[in-house]
């Protein structure tokens, strides 16, 4: 029998769940407020306490590190990749501590598995957001030694059209969706015969405004704000994910708590979460125009998607493309420990960056 953890450190929680062979013995959900984070200058800052958060709810399960076959994360950024099951390389942390290629909370779960594989597991990571699938016209930017490059919700998009094609008996190559990944970044991304063909990168200021981060932001303001002596390199960053989208409007980036208060009669908490959601449908009708209106479903998904409010408003804009469907929550854990299962068991090739 195979022993696995799944380790995944989102922008607002950190997930747990622990794996015999293909049976999930427990998962849980760690939420981190605004003020916890808040404490923490930069991503990596954050690294002892999430690792802390980990062991303590390892030790409580009674599951010893080094009693495990493997350990997985969802992954950081990296070069341009290709999807599969990766060994956590160390050129893969390089990569991934140099920020070049983005910086998020996934590239501390790097770090924080490559710890743990110091006790004796295999440390990895499965379709990570750098998986790269793009066409050549998607990456035009107008800049040309600027590329737009593919860097969001990789894992829960492939597994959450995997899944919606499995239950409508139908092969996911064969389907065109536009995937809709609400968490705390969100990504919509357009799904080419089961390829991710185009999407918006999801922590750098891209596509709609979410929880803690702001959308595709007027360029020369932001510019002039770069400028101004007023933020440092990190502050910018910090402003552009982390501090803004709900987070920057109301204080808040728990989109639960935002929506409560905008169903209890705050009218700036609707007015935000209404044009959070205007701009959900915008992207979402970009990626149905790459598909030439070819659509054949719209796979909403993430913790958002949980909320038939926040799916109704977007779904208002949208329905009229294709059939909207939803997957709440994530695919994720699921996905990272099934894929590493096949890699321990020679089924699935392990790629590794050297
Ligand atoms: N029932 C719900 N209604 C509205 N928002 C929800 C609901 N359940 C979860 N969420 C929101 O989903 C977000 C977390 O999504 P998740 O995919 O777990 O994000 P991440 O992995 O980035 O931390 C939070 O902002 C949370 O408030
Ligand atoms: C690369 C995208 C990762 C991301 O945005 O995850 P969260 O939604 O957890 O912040």
């Amino acid at each position: 029998m195979k022993k696995i953890v799944a380790i995944n450190l989102g922008s607002t929680s950190t997930k747990i769940a622990y794996y015999e062979d293909e049976n999930c013995v427990f998962k849980d959900n760690i939420k981190h407020s605004p003020e916890e984070l808040d404490e923490f200058a930069t991503i990596w800052d954050q690294q002892d306490y999430r690792m802390e958060k980990i062991v303590n709810y390892l030790n409580e399960k009674g599951i010893l590190i080094s009693n495990l076959d493997a350990v997985v994360t969802r992954g950081g950024h990296t070069q341009p990749i290709v999807g599969g099951v990766y060994r956590v390389s160390g050129k893969m942390l390089e990569q991934s501590g140099s920020e070049k290629y983005g910086n998020h909370a996934t590239d501390v779960g790097l770090r924080i598995v490559n710890e743990f594989s110091k006790q004796g597991p295999q440390a990895f990571t499965v379709d990570p957001p750098t998986t790269d699938e793009f066409e050549p016209l998607a990456r035009y930017s107008g800049i040309p030694f600027i590329q737009r490059r593919s860097s969001f919700h990789v894992l829960n998009h492939r597994a959450a059209g995997m899944q919606y094609a499995k239950d409508i008996g139908k092969n996911y190559e064969d389907l065109n969706l536009v995937v809709v990944h609400m968490g705390g970044g969100i990504s919509i991304a357009a799904h080419k015969k089961g390829k991710l063909v185009d999407a918006n990168n999801a922590i750098d200021g891209d596509g709609p405004f979410s929880t803690n981060r702001c959308c595709t932001v007027p360029i020369g303001d932001l510019i002039k704000l770069c400028y101004s002596g007023e933020y440092t390199y990190q502050e910018i960053r910090r402003l552009i994910n982390g501090q803004s989208g709900l987070m920057g409007y109301v204080g808040e980036n728990d989109a639960k708590i935002v929506q409560d208060r905008a169903l209890a009669g705050d009218e700036k908490c609707k007015e935000v979460m209404e044009a959070m959601c205007y701009q959900i449908a915008k992207e979402i009708g970009a990626d149905a125009t790459v598909l030439k209106g070819n659509v054949d479903a719209i796979v909403f998904t993430g913790g958002m998607a949980y909320s038939d409010w926040i799916v109704g408003m977007v779904s208002d804009y949208v329905r009229y493309i294709a059939p909207v469907v939803v997957y709440p929550g994530e695919y994720e854990m699921q996905s990272l420990a099934l894929n590493t299962l096949a890699a321990l068991n020679g089924e699935k090739e392990i790629k590794e960056l050297k």
